[in-house]
């Protein structure tokens, strides 16, 4: 359950638009625009946040919240900018089993008893608990009373209709950020989809968006034969990086290129550089489509159930944990010590704690704790010591950042670079038992680099393989600055500003949290 903005208070969700108001009793006001259903670029560009506040006693509050919503949800397409682009029947056809033919002078293979589209209008629920209370665990409310709301994203899937002509088609794929599980798998996925659409020159550009204008970097043609076995291994068959170059050089290379359909492996940076992308192809009238697939170990992105690797990232982080556990229980007074990922949000910590269940005391970005003091950690892990002989801490690499020394320094992207919190609880617990005069025997593991590298499970496999097709169906479709997601198990294309806001963070009163808290046992360290 992701916490919603800081700014917004955690019982009510951000929508936007101008001309009604909700009122929130939160103290922050909101905007809403009453629309009739424009095309999706007039739609887009009135949604947007203002400052009134929504009227709960105006009876047509709450459809005027769903129209918003549909129009913030609405997908950009290639027809908001090329009003007379005709679309053609698919060439996405699984009776059409056969090798695509070079000539399509018969026309597209379609097979009208084929029921495998997906209609434009089908629609995946995005929220699917009715809270009756904003008092009920991890309630997310709109209004003071929680009413429910019904909300619609896009189905995601292959559409009868396209706007590219497959021999038209250069594609390329890029990964950016860090590595993650699951990398190569939505690669193989997405040349296989795209050749069976039809089209034959599909490109890598290596190392992140800096392939695209650095020297000696020379794009890697795909096809099936060269992606077929690569999702056996882990990291990136095209290499990854953070920093690069600006939006205008990128696009400049790509209209260089001839690129039209640009695939975006990426986490929020990535998906941010992806908008500038597609912005910037509109203003210069490019016909290109730029699909986003979110990668993040981190799962730090909106709206989505979970993202590809972090299923993969806590089968591993279990293991460093495991081994935590033994080395803790093998030694006197042992206490086993794992740092895991996540630079605001602690999902892999928490879900690791939660499945490994030899965790004692969890610690993640959201829930602040105190290290010193009567509530502190190590007075818990004193006492843990005392009565079990041994203890196991997971801890997220974004937990507790107040208690360390900031140094303001940035990666190549502007990320801030964290402290190491993992090494200041070991040395701190070493401390406080050496000035207690009582024996604590430290084992600290960081796998971090370890659990990033692996090749993605069964069920990540799974999600990138049907993520990948996705990718390329949107594209095919002729949507532009989306992205696809799992929502509520089902598949769905969002715009990529709604999943990027911010990150997507626990929420300390979710009941997810609570369950762990129940499965450690630990108290509250404030
Ligand atoms: N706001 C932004 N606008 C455009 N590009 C961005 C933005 N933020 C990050 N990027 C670019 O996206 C790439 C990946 O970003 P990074 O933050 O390292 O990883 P991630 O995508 O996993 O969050 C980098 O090449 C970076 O330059
Ligand atoms: O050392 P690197 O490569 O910069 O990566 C470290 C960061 O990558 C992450 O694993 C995920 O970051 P991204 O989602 O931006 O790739 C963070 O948890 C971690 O802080
Ligand atoms: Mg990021």
């Amino acid at each position: 359950m992701e916490s919603l903005s800081p700014a917004i208070g955690r019982n009510f969700t951000p929508p936007a638009a101008k001309s009604f108001s909700i009122s929130t009793g939160g103290g922050f006001r909101l905007n809403f625009l009453r629309t009739n259903l424009a095309p999706a670029s007039r739609r887009r560009r009135v949604s947007v946040y203002a400052e009134a506040q929504i009227d709960f006693s105006d009876p047509e509050w709450k459809n005027k919240y769903q129209e918003d919503f549909e129009l913030r949800f609405s997908l950009p397409h290639l027809t908001d900018i090329f009003k007379d682009l005709k679309p053609i029947p698919s060439t996405f056809c699984l009776k059409m089993r056969t090798p695509v033919s070079e000539e399509f002078a018969g026309g597209y293979p379609s097979d009208e008893k084929w029921h495998g589209y997906i209609n434009n209008n089908d629609r995946v629920l995005l929220k699917v608990i009715r809270y009756s209370s904003p008092t009920s665990a991890g309630a997310q409310c709109i209004d003071p009373d929680c009413t429910w709301v019904e909300q619609w994203v896009h189905r995601a899937g292959p559409r009868e209709n396209i706007y590219f002509r497959p021999e038209d088609v250069k594609a390329a794929i890029i990964t950016c950020g860090g590595l993650c599980p699951g990398l190569n798998d939505v690669i193989r996925q997405i040349v296989i989809t795209l050749e069976i659409y039809g089209v034959k020159n599909i490109v890598g550009i290596p190392f992140g968006y800096r392939g695209f204008t650095d020297r000696g970097l020379k794009e890697m043609p795909l096809t099936r034969k060269v992606v077929q076995n690569i999702h056996l291994s882990g990291g990136s068959l095209l290499g990854v990086s953070r920093g690069g170059p600006s939006v205008r050089e990128i696009v400049d290379s790509m209209e260089e290129r001839g690129i039209n359909m640009l695939f975006v492996l990426g986490g929020n940076g990535t998906h941010a550089g992806a908008v500038a992308i597609h912005d910037e192809c509109r203003k210069r009238r490019m016909k290109v489509a730029v699909v986003g697939v979110p990668k993040t170990i981190d799962n730090d992105i909106l709206l989505m159930d979970k993202t590809f690797g972090f299923d993969t990232a806590v089968e591993e982080a279990q293991r460093a944990i495991n081994s935590a556990y033994i080395e803790a229980h093998s030694a006197y007074r042992g206490v086993g010590l794992v740092k895991l990922m996540g630079r605001s949000s602690g999902f892999i910590a928490m879900h690791a704690s939660l499945s490994s269940g030899q965790v004692d005391i969890c610690l993640i970005p959201e829930a602040p704790f105190h290290i010193h003091g009567p509530h502190g950690v190590l007075r818990h892990l004193e006492y843990l010591l005392e009565k079990k002989g041994a203890a196991v801490l997971c801890v997220a690499e974004g937990a507790g950042q107040i208690l360390l020394q900031k140094t303001n320094a940035t990666d190549a992207s502007g990320n801030t670079v964290l402290g190491d919190i993992g090494v200041h609880i070991q040395q701190e617990v070493k401390k406080y038992f050496k000035e207690l005069g009582k024996p604590a025997d430290v084992k600290y593991i960081d796998p971090t680099y370890m659990i990033r590298a692996i090749r993605a499970n069964a069920s990540d496999g799974i999600l990138c393989t049907v993520l990948g097709q996705n990718a390329v169906h949107g594209a095919f479709a002729g949507f532009s600055g989306i992205t696809v997601g799992i929502c509520n198990t089902h598949y769905a294309y969002f715009p990529i500003p709604e999943v990027i806001k911010y990150p997507r963070l626990i929420d300390p009163n979710s009941r997810m949290w609570h369950r762990c808290l129940t499965s450690t046992g630990q108290p509250d360290f404030i």
